[in-house]
Formats: C-alpha cells, structure tokens, sequence
C-alpha cells in the first residue's frame, strides 16, 4: 500500500516525538514507524527505569549513611525481583500510553522497521511511503566489540531485565552506564569489577571529580582497573573470562560482563546510501539547523545524528530546534555551552559547561573554586565519605563557565548552575541571591 505523507518520522523515541508534535501542530501529515517500544530508549530501557533501580539503591546508600552516624543498627536489603516488577510498573505502560497521545495527534503510526527505498520513499513491512520530508531519529545501540566472544556480552537492555541479579559482574568501559550500574549492582550484594581502557575513566567529567568518583567506587568495594582493553570474552564452563590487551591475557573469570563501551548511532539496516544521506561515524551529518548535508529532504537529531552529545534532554532540543526549522523555515540552532549532566552514582557526579582542561586549552582567564566537601553538614548529615567542588569563572565577566559537583543533591544542583549559566547570571549574583536554606543549592555561595 502506498501512502503519500508531508513528513515521515523514523523513530518514536524523545526525538521523534518532539518533532511530530510540532509538524502535526502546524497541520501536516505525519506518518511514524517504530520498530521496538513507542517511547524509545529513555522510558523504556535507559534513564527511567535505571532510577527507579536507582532510587532503590539510594536507600541502601542513605541506610549506610545511617548506620555510619550511629543511627541505626540494620542494614536493609534490595529484594531485586520485587524491584524489576516495580521497575515493570513504569515501563510496561509506556508503548500504550505513547500509542494515545500519538494517536489524538493524528500520526499515522506504523510498527516495523523503516528502510529507505530512495530519496524521498522508504518501506515498513508492506507499507511504502512517499513523504516530502523525512526525520531520522533512530537514537542509538551499544557499539559493535570487535571481538569474538562478544555475544557474552549482556547489555545495558539485558541488565535492566535481569530476573536474577548474578553473583560478580565485569563492565567493560568505565563511562556512564559502567558506573550507574555497579553503584546499584553493589548495594544489592553484587561482586563488580569495571575496566576501562586509556588514561582515566569518566572522561566526559572533569579529571578531579572523575578521581573522587573512581575512589568512593573503590571505597564501595568495586575494582576499577584503568588502563586496560578488554579484548575477548570466553565462556569457560558456567563462568565466563575476560581478557585484556593485545595479548589477550587473561585478568578475571565473572559470572556476567555488562556492556558499558560506549553507545553507536543506530543507522544500520535504513540503507542509507539508496537516499543519499550521508554519515559519520558519530551519525547522520546535518548542518547546524539538523539537516542533512547530502539530501536536503532529511533532517535528523537526538542520538543517531552527528551531534556532541547522548543525552534525552539534548535529543528533545535538538529535535525542537530541527522541527522549528524543517516546518516553520526557521534558521534557528541550539546552543550546546550549558548542558548539565549527571552519572546516577551514590552520590552523584554532576557537571555542566566546560571541564577545568578544556577551559586551559582555550587560554580562558578564570578562577577555579574548589573543595573538599566532605566535613559540610549536608554531608556529614547522610554519612557522605567523599565530596567535591569545582567551580570555573571567567575573571572578566563574573560567569560561570563551568561547574562540577560530586556528592549529596549534585542532581539538582547542578539545573541551577545550568540556569545561571544560560541565563548569563554572574557568580556575584548567585553568591548573593536569597535562596531557602538548608538546602544543596543554598550552598553554592559556599563554593563561590
Ligand atoms: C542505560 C541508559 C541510561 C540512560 N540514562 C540517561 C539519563 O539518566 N539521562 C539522560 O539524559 N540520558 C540517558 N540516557 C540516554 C538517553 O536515553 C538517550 O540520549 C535518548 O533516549 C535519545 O533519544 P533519541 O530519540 O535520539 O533515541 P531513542 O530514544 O533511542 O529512540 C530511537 C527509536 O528509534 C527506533 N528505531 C531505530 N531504528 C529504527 C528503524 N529502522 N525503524 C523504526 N524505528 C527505529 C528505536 O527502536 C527507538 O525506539 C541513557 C541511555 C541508556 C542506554
Ligand atoms: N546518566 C546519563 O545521562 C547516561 C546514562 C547512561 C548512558 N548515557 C548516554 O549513553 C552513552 C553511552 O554510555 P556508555 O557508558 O556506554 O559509554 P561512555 O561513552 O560513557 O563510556 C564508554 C567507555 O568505555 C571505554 N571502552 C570502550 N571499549 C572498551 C574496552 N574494550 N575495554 C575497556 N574500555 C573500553 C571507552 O574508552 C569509554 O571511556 C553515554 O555517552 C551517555 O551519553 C547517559
């Protein structure tokens, strides 16, 4: 069956929704097809459910905290299959919930995967389509290991199912999910070991708060090895090994390796080349208004395009701003300098705005503000072991440039230094504003 449509929408993750809103606000038919879960990533196997184990795990962090100060004797324990069906009680409504809203706004929703037939047609099972304009926002999938035992490898999907938490987990690479996963994983009795290959984990966060981070992992009780390649992964009898470098020797034997090295965008199999789109490894190359650079009917945001970063609320803006552009003639572009961004660690690792490093490397004139929080009361009060600041600003203006935070709240602080820095607010400002107390944020201008 062939459908003639003003816009066709591969992808009904947080970008694609985005852009359907707008297209169908301003009247034009939308098709949409999906070939998992309408939602995508986030709802269903990414930030929402990962807090909610987070969430559970913070309560075995607080209960330590507790203990520590004396004020409780018990340590309280997660029952992990009670947790994934509460985990269930959020993702499962999500496909149908996802379905309405698409549904009262008119898309045409069609489930499947989409490939391109040519520039401007592509098929989804039976269905063929003709559309004017076409959005890629096919988000991404944990990258290819170029190894042999890689299908060992359980993924970040696969441990957010887990019926049965195993006995020892390895996490290959130390970025985002490594971390999140094994300070949940630990706090519910789980052996965890991440390696990470270079210089240092956590390389997206300032090199100081990275250390603080790595060493209240180790004080958890898991190994991070840094400076090591997992190479292969074998299946030795109910085990499995893991090994390291181009040797590939042996480092430790595990009952399941999680993957954590890093997320590709996800454009295999939409035959890209019968469309003329052109890509990059990092995905779809756009323009600064989201369009793509070889077939000016596609446009693309959010984890598949070429874009700096993975994130839900930088796919929601992106998308945004692709819409406002490809519907509305718009010439509008996003402004990437105050993304905040926090690994869900106990505590967290937070950070917005340029790193110490980069700030150096562009010569900026700046003075750093930074600390030990650990004796702080909010601290103490929560038996917080380790905590830090760092706080760059630009000598000339008084702004912030850049902001890192690790310890108790650094999820919410982090939105106003975020604020303060896209809103162009002076450290003078922030210093002196009246906020409620005792609060996290309140404790800014103790930093500054
Ligand atoms: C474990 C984990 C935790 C995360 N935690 C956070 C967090 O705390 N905070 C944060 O900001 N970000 C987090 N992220 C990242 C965040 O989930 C993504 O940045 C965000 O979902 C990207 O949105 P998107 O719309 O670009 O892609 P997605 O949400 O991935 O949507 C893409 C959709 O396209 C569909 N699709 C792909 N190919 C086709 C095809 N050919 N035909 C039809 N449909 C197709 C997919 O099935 C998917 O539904 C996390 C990610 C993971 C994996
Ligand atoms: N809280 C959040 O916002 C959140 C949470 C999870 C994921 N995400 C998004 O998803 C993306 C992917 O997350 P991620 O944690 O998989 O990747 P990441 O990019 O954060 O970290 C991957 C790390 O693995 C290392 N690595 C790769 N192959 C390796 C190997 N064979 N041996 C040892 N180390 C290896 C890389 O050098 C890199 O440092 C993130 O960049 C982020 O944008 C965000």
């Amino acid at each position: 069956m062939n459908k003639s449509v003003d816009l066709f929408i591969i992808g009904a993750g947080v970008a694609g929704g985005a852009v359907a809103k707008v297209a169908r606000r301003a009247g034009w038919s939308v098709a949409m097809a999906e070939v998992d879960g309408l939602g995508g990533t986030c709802p269903l196997r990414g930030c929402e459910p990962k807090k909610v184990l987070w969430q559970a795990a913070e309560t075995i962090w607080r209960a330590a905290g507790a203990r520590k100060n004396g004020l409780i004797d018990t340590q309280p324990r997660i029952d992990w299959p009670a947790l994934m069906r509460f985990k269930r009680s959020f993702t499962e409504p999500v496909d149908a919930s996802v379905d309405q809203s698409l549904h009262d706004l008119g898309v045409d929703v069609v489930r499947g995967q989409a490939e391109f037939l040519a520039e401007d047609r592509l098929t989804v099972g039976d269905r063929e389509f003709q559309a004017s304009h076409i959005f890629i926002g096919t988000g991404a999938t944990p990258m290819r290991l170029p190894f042999e035992g890689a299908q060992l490898v359980t993924t970040s999907d696969g441990f957010l199912e887990l019926d049965e938490l195993p006995g020892s987990i390895v996490f290959i690479g130390g970025g985002y999910i490594s971390f999140e996963f094994a300070h949940i994983a630990a706090r519910c009795g789980v052996f965890c070991k991440i390696i990470q290959r270079g210089e240092r984990a956590l390389k997206l966060f300032d090199r100081d708060m990275a250390e603080l981070v790595v060493a209240a992992t180790r004080d958890l009780g898991v190994e991070v090895v840094i400076g090591e390649e997992v190479t292969d992964v074998q299946r030795e009898g109910d085990r499995l090994r893991v090994h390291v470098g181009p040797e590939r020797r042996r480092l430790c034997d595990c009952e399941m390796v999680v993957h954590g090295a890093g997320r590709a965008p996800n454009l295999d199999g939409l035959n890209l080349d019968r469309a003329g789109v052109e890509r990059a490894k990092r995905g779809v190359r756009v323009d600064a208004h989201f369009r793509s650079v070889s077939n000016p009917r596609v446009w693309s945001a959010g984890d598949c395009a070429d874009t700096p970063f993975q994130l839900t609320p930088v796919a929601d803006m992106e998308a945004w701003t692709a819409a406002q552009n490809m519907v509305h003639g718009k010439e509008i572009t996003v402004d990437y300098s105050a993304v905040p961004s926090v690994t869900f660690t106990l505590p967290p690792l937070a950070s917005v705005g340029l790193t110490e490093e980069q700030a150096r490397k562009k010569g900026l004139e700046m003075d750093v503000f930074s600390g030990d929080m650990s004796g702080w009361s909010s601290s103490r009060r929560v038996g917080v072991g380790r905590a830090g600041y760092k706080l760059l600003v630009d000598k000339s203006t008084d702004r912030i440039l850049g902001a890192h935070l690790f310890g108790h709240k650094a999820e919410e602080v982090i939105n106003a230094l975020a604020l303060a820095m896209g809103h162009g607010l002076t450290a003078r400002q922030l210093k002196t504003f009246p906020l409620a107390y005792p609060t996290g944020i309140y404790e800014l201008r103790y930093m500054l």
